[in-house]
């Protein structure tokens, strides 16, 4: 058992290494999925999601390093583990002329004990016609099969490659309530995505990662504390930018006759004290971006807290 493994992990990975020749796929990934979280694995395009799900899932070798799945090593009990695991893949092809019902036959009898009203009850609630041939369906449909397939044997984990992808925003938001059903029912979910606002709904944590290496293992909530908003008050006077320069959390202070205009990373409250020295006529601020804050990490290499204190 690696170290930091316990029955309270579903996944963990100990510099986990990858490159494709001389290009960097994932390195050196050290990265815990604790039992009955969701995690968010976010990054933009060529990050190393996928190299990184394929690793866990044995489709890939890593160079160097470990993964382990469920207590399990992937490569030595890979076919007990991918029946204890749904996946998504990114890439979904479906080359026979198989229908959706007759694919998700095949699917369920394979990992037997599929009752087909989970299949049914799937279908219904993402909104998908089974008695049609898969290889015509669009993008969309494509992926509810590759979402009803991975969900109907209500499995341990729930690996999922950019799940959203193809779905419009309603299907969206009922993939995310499967999640957080999936999760009220105990089970683990690991989900990547290259849009924060397309699964921090569903997530507990996150994990970012850019250019093959993880940037940032974050709460979602503590994403939204730590969120960046600009600031701009009008005062009944003009003010001095000294007077609000140095507070905490307060940057890129511009003043203008009677205008502030500012960033704040985090709380309100001490510029909120600082200005009401003053006559406030307006406030505006704009709603915290996750989005933001999220490529704050990137441009800033913040936000390792919690990936330094991943385990604890
Ligand atoms: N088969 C391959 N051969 C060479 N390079 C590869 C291969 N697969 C991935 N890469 C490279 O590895 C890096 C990580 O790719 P990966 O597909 O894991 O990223 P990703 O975060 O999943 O991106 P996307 O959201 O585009 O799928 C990228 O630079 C990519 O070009």
């Amino acid at each position: 058992m690696l170290y930091g493994m316990t029955s309270d992990t579903a996944v963990l990975t100990e510099d986990l290494t990858k490159f494709y020749g001389s290009q960097r796929g994932i390195e050196k990934l050290n990265l815990d999925v604790r039992t009955g979280e969701v995690m968010g694995f976010l990054g933009p395009n060529g990050a190393g999601k996928t190299t990184t799900i394929r690793l866990l899932l044995d489709f890939l070798r890593p160079d160097r390093g470990h993964a382990r799945i469920l207590g399990m090593d992937p490569r030595r009990d890979k076919a007990t583990l991918h029946r204890q695991i749904g996946y998504l893949p990114g890439e979904l092809a479906f080359p026979g002329r198989e229908t959706a019902a007759d694919l998700l036959r095949f699917f369920a009898d394979a990992r037997g004990d599929v009752p087909w009203t989970a299949v049914t009850s799937l279908a219904e609630r993402l909104d998908l016609d089974l008695s049609r041939p898969v290889r015509a369906m669009s993008k969309g449909n494509k992926q509810k099969v590759g979402l009803v397939q991975a969900f109907m044997h209500q499995p341990a984990l729930l690996i999922l490659d950019e799940p959203t992808s193809g779905l419009d925003p309603l299907m969206q938001q009922e993939f995310l309530a499967m999640v957080r059903e999936a999760r009220d029912a105990g089970q683990t979910v690991f989900m990547s995505s290259h849009v924060l606002a397309e699964v921090q709904s569903a997530a507990d944590r996150v994990a970012i990662v850019r250019n093959g290496q993880l940037a940032a293992v974050e709460k979602v909530e503590s994403l939204g504390r730590r969120a960046v908003r600009s600031v701009e008050i009008h005062f009944g006077d003009p003010v001095h930018a000294s007077e609000f320069t140095g507070l905490p959390g307060v940057t890129g202070v511009e003043v203008a006759g009677p205008v502030l205009r500012c960033t704040v990373d985090g709380r309100l409250d001490p510029l909120i004290k600082a200005a009401a020295r003053h006559e406030v006529i307006d406030l505006l601020s704009a709603e915290p971006d996750l989005e933001e804050t999220f490529l704050s990490y990137y441009y800033t290499g913040e936000g390792t807290s919690d990936a330094a204190a991943a385990g604890a």
